[in-house]
């Protein structure tokens, strides 16, 4: 249960920032660094969950997707996922945990080269192919614009989404026999302050990973599981957004949720779509 991750509010202690913070930061750094300090979250980051008491997890949103997985168990038994905006690696690094605990497998997938951060090393001919990193069988494939350093068990390709060379890349590295039974996007764009500008680009990127959701998600009806491939993808409440959920992901799904993390702030408009039994 959530009470197992989540920080408890007794354990939240305020740390001021120091003198020479407190004394030289402007107005909004002061705002940020005494966010930081009240964030329960940011604290229990470097603490590791009880997914492993060890992990320092890269970033604060690795505690949504723990959340959200605790909830909807879309990780369970995943044996390809694809982490889109994965950078610094939160979510990657949650998943890898996730696909560890899963039964053993043997690492069998093969496809063309893509190294750990996203070149290709060499070209290797037809018939000469590479055994990519996988955990245990599984494979982990992550996305930025931003370089992702490297995590076991996770290929990282860097490259824009929207590019048609980045999904080429990505395309590569997913096996066709399998396809991808999760699609994560935690992708958000750099926001401009113009709001109708911001949620362009966010409803953009939310179309280019649904495209690509349904270009490569295992059916219902393929997996035998009635929930088949999910969708965890990022959104920013505005009626645009929804109007997208309505023509687009409950045509292609056959649930459709919303939700809030309560480890996403409260004054953020960012929420989550969990889609899953992908019609296909
Ligand atoms: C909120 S961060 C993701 C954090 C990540 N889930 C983690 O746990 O570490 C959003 C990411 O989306 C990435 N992003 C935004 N637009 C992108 C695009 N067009 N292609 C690839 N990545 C993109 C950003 O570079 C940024 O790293």
């Amino acid at each position: 249960m959530f009470s197992t991750i989540l920080p408890s509010k007794r354990s939240i202690a305020i740390t001021l920032p120091s003198t020479f913070q407190r004394r030289y930061a402007s107005k909004s750094s002061k705002q940020w660094l005494s966010r930081q300090s009240r964030d329960p979250f940011v604290r229990q980051r470097n603490q590791g969950t009880d997914i492993d008491p060890g992990t320092t997890f890269r970033a604060r949103s690795a505690f949504k997707l723990i959340e959200l997985n605790e909830r909807y168990k879309f990780l369970n038994g995943a044996r390809t996922v694809v982490d889109l905006g994965g950078a610094p690696g939160g979510w990657s690094q949650v998943v890898a945990k996730e696909m560890e605990k899963g039964p053993k497998g043997v690492v069998t997938e093969t496809s063309k080269p893509i190294d750990m951060d996203g070149e290709p090393k060499m070209e290797l001919h037809e018939g000469n192919e590479l055994q990519l990193p996988t955990t245990l069988g599984r494979k982990i494939i992550a996305v930025d614009l931003l370089p992702i350093s490297t995590i076991p068990g996770v290929i990282s390709i860097q490259g824009d989404f929207l590019a048609p060379e980045t999904r080429r890349r990505l395309v590569q590295a997913i096996s066709p026999a399998t396809g991808v039974d999760v699609v994560l996007s935690d992708m958000a764009p750099n926001m401009s302050g113009n709001r109708l500008r911001d949620i362009d680009l966010s409803l953009e990127l939310c179309t280019m990973a649904f495209d690509f959701a349904k270009d490569w998600l295992v059916t219902a009806q393929e997996t035998g599981k009635p929930h088949g491939g999910v969708l965890v993808m990022k959104y920013f409440e505005h009626p645009e957004l929804q109007a997208f959920r309505k023509e687009y992901l409950q045509a292609a799904f056959r649930y459709v949720s919303n939700v809030k993390p309560t480890s996403s702030r409260s004054e953020s408009s960012e929420a989550y779509w969990i889609c899953s039994g992908f019609k296909g």
